[in-house]
C-alpha cells in the first residue's frame, strides 16, 4: 500500500519548475523501438510507473535495455515472443497498441484487452476495425486479441472519431512495408507528431502528422537513433493550475506554450498574468480571478487530462463554472472527493456545475492520475490539513510530485512515490 500523502494547504506556491518529458509521448516511441532491429536511445525519459511497466512488457518481448541516469537505451535485435500477456497489459492502455508494432515486425501479435485509467468505458473497437480495414485478420477470444496478417496492410482508415491510441496503433501497424496508409480523422495531439517525428528518424516516410490526414509509408528495414521527447503539456498545465488555485506565481521552464493554448487562453480570461516564451510560460495569479466554463474535447481543445485539475482548480474560485468532459463524459470520479474538501458540485446530465468557495482540508483519494492531480490541486488550496490516499495512481503520471512541490513552497509530508509500490 502506498502511504499517504499529506498537505498543509492554503500557501500560495512560488517559485520556478522544468517541465518533464511527456509520458503520453514517451509510450508510444518506446513501443516504436520495437520496430527496427537496430539500438535507440531515448533522452530524458520520465521516470514513472508507466514506463517503468512498458518496459517490464517489451522486455518479455525481446527488448534489451538501459537506463544511464535519465536517457533510455532500447536494442530489440529480435522478437523473441509475440504474445503480450494479461498481467502486463492489465496495467496500463497503451501497452495494448504493441500489437500494431508486432504485426509489422513478425506479422502476428496476441495482446489481452487493456486497463489503464478507470474512468468510463474504453473500448478497442477502432483499434480493431481500423486494423481489419488494412487487411489483418483478428479474432478475439476470452478478452484477448489474436491478430495476423497476411500481406502488408495497405488502404485508408477512416476514423468515426479521433482516437490518440487507434491513430499510434495504425502509425505502428503500417510502419514496414512496401505499402502505403493513410489515416483519415487521425488525431491531432502534440504526442502524435512527437510519435511521427520518432518514426521519421528511424526511416518511416510520414505526411500529415498532426492534420486529419496522414499517410505513411512503410520502409523495408528502419535504422536507430537518439531522440528527445517533448514536454509534458499535462503535467506543465496541472502545475499552472496548482499556483493558480494557490493564487501563487510560476515560471515553467522547459515548456511548449504552444500545445497549451486551449488552457493558457482560459487562465488569462480569467484574469491570471500569463506570459510566454518560445520554451516558457510565466504565470503570476490574480486574488480575486473569474469562473469560466469547460468543454474538453480533442486538440487542439482543451484536454480531458487537465479535466480534473481544472475542475480542482475552479473549486477555488467564487461564482459557478460549468464542466464538460466531451472525451470521456463519465470522467468524474474526482467529484466525491473534492466535495469531502467543502466544495458544492452538482452533477446533472454529464454537466458539472462547480460552485467555487474556499475549501477545507479533509481525508480523501485518488482513483486515477489526473483525479489524483485533481486531489493535489485542491489540497493545496484548501485550508488545513488534508490527507490523500491513492498516490499510486498519481505516481503513474507525475513524477517527483512531492519534491517538486516542495520546490515551489508547498507543506508536503509523506513518503515520496516509490515506483516498486506504484501500480493500479
Ligand atoms: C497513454 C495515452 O496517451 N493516454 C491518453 C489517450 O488515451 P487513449 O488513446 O486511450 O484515448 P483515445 O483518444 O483513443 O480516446 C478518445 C475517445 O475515443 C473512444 N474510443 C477510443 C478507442 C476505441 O477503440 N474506441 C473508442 O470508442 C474513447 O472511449 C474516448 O471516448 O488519449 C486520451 C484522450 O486525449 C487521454 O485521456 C489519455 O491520457
Ligand atoms: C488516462 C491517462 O493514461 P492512460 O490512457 O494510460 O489510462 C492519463 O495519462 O491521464
Amino acid at each position: 500500500m502506498q502511504q499517504p500523502l499529506i498537505i498543509q494547504g492554503g500557501t500560495p506556491l512560488r517559485g520556478e519548475l522544468r517541465v518533464n518529458p511527456a509520458k503520453n509521448a514517451a509510450l508510444p516511441i518506446l513501443v516504436g523501438s520495437l520496430l527496427t532491429r537496430e539500438p535507440v536511445t531515448l533522452e530524458e525519459v520520465p521516470r514513472l510507473r508507466d514506463i517503468e511497466v512498458l518496459l517490464e512488457l517489451l522486455a518479455h518481448l525481446g527488448t534489451r535495455y538501459a537506463w544511464e541516469g535519465r536517457t533510455l537505451h532500447l536494442h530489440t535485435p529480435e522478437i523473441t515472443r509475440t504474445q503480450a500477456p494479461y498481467e502486463l497489459v492489465s496495467k496500463m492502455r497503451a501497452s495494448f497498441i504493441v500489437l500494431g508494432a508486432l504485426l509489422a515486425r513478425e506479422g502476428e501479435g496476441e495482446v489481452s484487452m487493456p486497463g489503464g485509467c478507470a474512468f468510463g468505458p474504453r473500448p478497442v473497437d477502432l483499434h480493431i476495425k481500423a486494423l481489419r480495414d488494412l487487411g489483418v485478420e483478428i479474432h478475439e477470444e476470452s478478452g484477448t486479441f489474436t491478430a495476423r496478417r497476411a500481406g502488408w496492410p495497405e488502404g485508408e482508415v477512416v476514423f468515426d472519431r479521433p482516437t490518440v491510441g487507434g491513430t499510434e496503433q495504425v502509425m505502428l501497424a503500417a510502419a514496414l512495408g512496401p505499402t502505403e496508409v493513410t489515416i483519415v480523422n487521425a488525431a491531432l495531439e502534440p504526442e502524435i507528431v512527437d510519435f511521427a517525428n520518432f518514426l521519421q528518424m528511424l526511416g518511416v516516410q510520414i505526411e500529415g502528422a498532426g492534420t486529419a490526414k496522414m499517410t505513411i509509408r512503410g520502409a523495408d528495414a528502419l535504422g536507430g537513433g537518439r531522440y528527445r521527447i517533448i514536454p509534458d503539456r499535462i503535467e506543465a498545465g496541472t502545475y499552472l493550475l496548482a499556483v493558480a488555485a494557490t493564487r501563487g506565481e510560476v515560471l515553467l521552464e522547459g515548456a511548449r506554450p504552444e500545445h497549451m493554448d486551449a488552457l493558457l487562453s482560459k487562465l488569462k480570461n480569467a484574469g491570471h498574468t500569463v506570459v510566454t516564451g518560445t520554451d516558457w510560460v510565466r504565470l503570476k495569479s490574480t486574488a480575486n480571478p473569474e469562473p469560466f466554463d469547460v468543454d474538453a474535447r480533442e486538440y487542439p481543445g482543451f484536454p480531458t487530462d487537465l479535466q480534473p485539475p481544472v475542475t480542482a482548480y475552479l473549486a477555488t474560485v467564487p461564482g459557478v463554472s460549468l464542466v464538460r468532459d466531451l472525451v470521456y463524459p463519465d470522467r468524474f470520479t474526482h467529484v466525491g472527493e473534492l466535495a469531502r474538501l467543502g466544495a458544492e458540485l452538482h452533477l446533472k446530465e454529464r454537466v458539472l456545475a462547480v460552485h467555487g468557495r474556499g475549501l477545507t482540508g479533509a481525508r480523501i483519494k485518488a482513483f486515477d492520475i489526473r483525479g489524483g492531480g485533481a486531489m493535489v490541486i485542491a489540497a493545496l488550496a484548501a485550508e488545513g490539513e488534508t490527507v490523500i490516499e491513492g498516490m499510486q495512481h498519481v505516481g503513474r503520471g507525475y513524477e517527483d510530485l512531492e519534491d517538486r512541490l516542495r520546490q515551489l513552497g508547498a507543506v508536503v509530508y509523506g513518503e515520496p512515490v516509490r515506483l516498486e509500490q506504484a501500480a493500479d
